[in-house]
């Protein structure tokens, strides 16, 4: 039996002021303890969530890494940084960050290892384009960016390691996968994985599907057998609709 994770990602949204502000509140909501939850957010917001949710269950964690543990990288944040506030995740292979800041799959590889040896959860992001899509190249897609980026993952190593099925078209656009299309694609892991690592672990490894999910569609994705959690966008910057995300079992 997996755990669901709902983790936020707040992407280039709000300044520490609107952080704490935004943080506080979600510490006060009464939220689902079957659930495991966590918010990841701007490296400029990461020590206020440390901070704010010391004392509750909700998690946090960073949006990228590099995967130096220090040295003259300028911009960056190391894995030992990370440990040091204690985050729980780091997000990796966001599509944004493939296509805006151009990373690729050999760059992607070394983070996660990265992040596994430091501990920190990896939440590997993959999916497809529409057009890729839309000429049936989204298994093939989504097989080798897992090939790639899962490059020398251990066995023991890969059920800490979260994926996130975000087909690029319906991030941010309101367009969802439908709940059978999202499932047939986090199956279509499930089975990479056990190929790879064995049953064994493709029953443990958890796979979040991201993509304009919301309180409307939250309840029909999750109820699918191959989908154990969401990668939320848009409707993780306002608590109302977090905490109805986060409870909605209720
Ligand atoms: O990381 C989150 C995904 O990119 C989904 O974003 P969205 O919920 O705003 O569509």
């Amino acid at each position: 039996m997996r755990t669901p994770v709902i983790i936020g990602n707040w992407k280039m949204n709000l300044a520490p002021s609107e952080a704490k502000a935004l943080l506080r509140e979600l510490r006060e909501l009464d939220l689902d303890q079957s659930v495991e939850k966590g918010v990841c957010v701007p490296a400029i917001d990461l020590l206020i969530a440390e901070d704010i949710l010391k004392d509750s269950d909700i998690k946090f964690g960073a949006q990228n890494m590099y995967f130096e543990e220090s040295g003259a990288y300028t911009g960056e944040i190391s894995p030992t940084m990370l440990n040091d506030i204690k985050a729980d995740y780091v997000i990796l292979g966001h599509s944004e960050r493939r296509e805006y800041f151009k990373e690729d799959d050999e760059l992607i590889n070394k983070k996660v290892l990265s992040a596994l040896e430091h501990d920190i959860i990896p939440i590997l992001c993959v999916g497809e384009t529409l057009e890729e899509r839309e000429s049936n190249k989204e298994e093939e897609k989504v097989r080798n960016q897992l090939e790639k980026d899962l490059k020398d993952v251990k066995d023991s190593d890969i059920e800490k390691v979260i994926i996130a099925y975000e087909p690029i078209w319906a991030i941010g656009t309101g367009k969802t996968a439908s709940s059978d299309d999202a499932d047939c694609m986090c199956k279509f892991i499930r089975n990479y994985i056990k190929k790879v690592y064995g049953e064994d672990y493709s029953e443990k490894i958890r796979i979040q599907y991201g993509g304009s999910m919301k309180p409307k569609n939250v309840k029909e994705l999750l109820a699918k057998e191959n989908i154990d959690g969401g990668l939320i966008g848009g409707a993780s910057l306002k608590a109302s609709d977090f905490e109805q995300l986060i409870n909605y079992k209720k």
